[in-house]
């Protein structure tokens, strides 16, 4: 399958699995109004826009950071020289985000959100968030010295829950010590929501504190007025910062150590069970002001715990780097994915992939439009820079290239000299399912995993290594045990990978080689997006036909795919057994691969 290539375009084209209705229809009802306005953001509707109040051509200096985040309408007035006035109106340049409105009014309760300009909102708020403001307990279980342990400096940054100042500590191990302090008043925690979030933030920050990519946590404290959290000093500035600085876009190879290290702590987060959820570049900032200096993600405020085979359905994040699925309410670490896809669409033309002038014109831009390929600069772009970000932003999230997997994409394997790829936990989810399989879907699955092509298998053979380090070459229980824990962090433990694990005590008795590893890991929705999907699947079906088939039973078929005794069997299933001889006919070999009945009949397969 020597010439395959990628086909990234094909996603668009087809509906979103996760929804029936392929809309979402709480959209509407977040419209702000802009009467009068064209939808077209012409230079000058944007200058006028109330979403462009910090656009100015180098805002690095300008730009005050403390007033773009609460909102204040600023530095708008120097747009003579933007970018806005050379390229057409494909061009929206990226602004500080803000957060799902709806999410910020979950979150804040309705009296801190009306505050905050989050109006004419009519979805339905839960009863119970709204009522819970009397009797919260806002006791967190840290140190109260925090001023005499801590003399606090000037403030450095500013956002929606808190504000974060330099500071020093006065004694213990850390005396001297210059650190960042986040502090989030407890009078805006007016929610029990709100309160869990300071939680787990802290906790989450606590425990995978230490990737080289993350900012460094020291300790936590409260009083009654506030919660403290102390960090590393990140002194570099955001990320946003740096692209505004550059007024536009970056080379590809400027682009790369970005969007590596972005991948490299996000990757690591996913196997720790940790979604981010805030992903976007005002939440990566520079340990210094160098040029090449170290990227830390910040601000797990939205962050949470996943379970390998959970899915979240709380709207949260930033409209602009928002997933569609997580507008559907149904998503996992995938969500983060496409928000790094978002950052390397901005990284690389300068410009937002998802753009309207309303939110609920962002979420409908998010579901439904491709981004555009075709305006400068991509058409001088590599092929692969091109492929790497489709492959980030495809709609669907089972076709949607992993973090791990992201790394080891051709435009970023050359480049990335570190190569130390976390395991991929999404593959303990094909390997649980594959061994769940009937003999049947396994000898599928085998002959499908004769046609990977070169790019897949050595993800493949990268991730086989991590979990089968000995020579025999066999993943056992054992292996994934020990490969685990000396990368487990406390994270694990809440995000309940050790028991997910347990779930693959298929593997108790036996090893699992490489031949058999590719057939349970390979991704059947990953591999469809190819360009050679279809002589892959036609050469698969021949194999399968001389190795695998045989004559079947529709019972059987009814079981494997778990089809209960209240759908009409005989009429689902008919088309999915040759006639002459009673085996599986192509069109069942490719449901079987899919698990499609499965989805159908109402369950999830993960
Ligand atoms: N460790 C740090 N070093 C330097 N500056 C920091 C650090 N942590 C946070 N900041 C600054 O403070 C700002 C606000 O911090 P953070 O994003 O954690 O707050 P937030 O209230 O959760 O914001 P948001 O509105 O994005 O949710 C950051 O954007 C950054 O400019
Ligand atoms: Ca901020
Ligand atoms: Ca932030
Ligand atoms: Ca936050
Ligand atoms: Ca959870």
């Amino acid at each position: 399958m020597g010439g395959c290539t990628s086909k990234p375009s094909t996603s668009s084209g087809r509906p979103n699995p996760f929804a029936p209705g392929n809309d979402y229809p709480q959209i509407d009802d977040f419209a702000p109004d802009h009467p009068g306005k064209s939808p077209i953001p012409t230079p000058s509707a944007a200058k006028a826009s109330p979403f462009f109040p910090f656009y100015t051509p180098s805002p690095a200096r300008h730009r005050r950071n403390k007033s773009r985040d609460v909102g204040g309408g600023g530095e708008s007035k120097s747009l003579t020289s933007t970018p806005l006035r050379q390229l057409r109106r494909a061009f929206h340049p990226p602004s500080p985000a803000k957060h799902i409105r709806a999410a910020l009014r979950r979150r804040k309760g309705k009296k801190e959100a009306a505050l905050s300009g989050v109006t004419q909102l009519t979805t339905e708020v839960p009863q119970r968030e709204e009522e819970e403001e009397v009797g919260l307990d806002k006791r967190f279980g840290f140190s109260k010295e925090f001023h005499s342990r801590v003399e606090l400096g000037e403030e450095i940054g500013r956002g929606h829950f808190g504000y974060t100042c330099s500071a020093k500590f006065k004694k213990g191990e850390l005396k001297g010590q210059v650190v960042a302090v986040k502090i989030i008043p407890k009078s805006k925690m007016t929610t029990a929501i709100a309160i869990e979030d300071v939680r787990r933030e802290v906790k989450i920050l606590q425990a995978l504190s230490g990737h080289k990519n993350l900012v460094q946590f020291y300790d936590a404290f409260e009083d009654n007025a506030n919660v403290y959290i102390a960090m590393e000093l990140c002194e570099g500035g955001e990320l946003l910062d740096r692209i505004l600085a550059r007024g536009g876009k970056y080379s590809e190879n400027d682009a790369k150590p970005v969007i590596i290290q972005i991948l490299n702590v996000v990757a690591f987060c996913h196997f720790q069970g940790v979604v981010h959820r805030d992903l976007k570049p005002e939440n990566f900032l520079y340990t210094s002001k160098e040029e090449n200096s170290q990227l830390k993600a910040i601000d797990f405020g939205l962050s949470d715990f996943v379970r390998p085979d959970e899915r979240l359905n709380d709207i949260v994040g930033s409209a602009y780097y928002v997933a569609p699925e997580v507008l559907h309410r149904s998503y996992t670490t995938e969500a983060d994915v496409w928000s790094i896809g978002v950052i390397a669409y901005i990284l690389l033309c300068g410009s937002r992939p998802f753009w309207a002038r309303t939110e609920s014109g962002i979420f409908r831009a998010v579901l439904k439009a491709d981004p555009s390929f075709d305006e400068p600069p991509w058409p001088f772009l590599s092929s692969d820079a091109k492929d790497f970000v489709k492959r980030l932003l495809f709609k669907d999230p089972r076709r949607r290239m992993s973090a791990s997997q992201a790394l080891m994409h051709p435009w970023i394997r050359a480049y990335n000299t570190d190569m130390n790829i976390p395991f991929d936990i999404l593959i303990f989810r094909q390997m649980k399912a594959y061994l769940r399989s009937s003999s049947l879907r396994k000898a599928a699955l085998r002959a499908l995993s004769k046609t990977l092509i070169k790019d897949e298998i050595l993800y493949l053979k990268t991730q086989f290594s991590l979990l089968a380090p000995n020579k025999d070459g066999l993943i056992t229980m054992d292996t994934i045990r020990m490969a685990l824990a000396s990368n487990a962090t406390e994270a694990m433990k809440e995000s309940r990978i050790p028991e997910f694990l347990a779930l693959l005590n298929g593997l108790q008795y036996r090893g699992m080689d490489f031949e058999e590893f590719c057939a349970a890991a390979i991704n059947v929705h990953q591999h469809e997006s190819l360009d050679c999907w279809e002589q892959s699947i036609r050469h698969a079906y021949e194999l399968f036909d001389k190795n695998g088939n045989r004559a079947i039973v529709i019972e059987e078929l009814a079981s494997e795919l778990g089809v209960g005794p209240s759908i009409p069997v005989h009429s689902v299933l008919h088309d999915w057994i040759r006639h002459t001889d009673g085996k599986l006919s192509f069109f069942g070999f490719v449901k079987l691969l899919h698990g499609v009945s499965v989805r159908a009949s109402g369950k999830t397969t993960r």
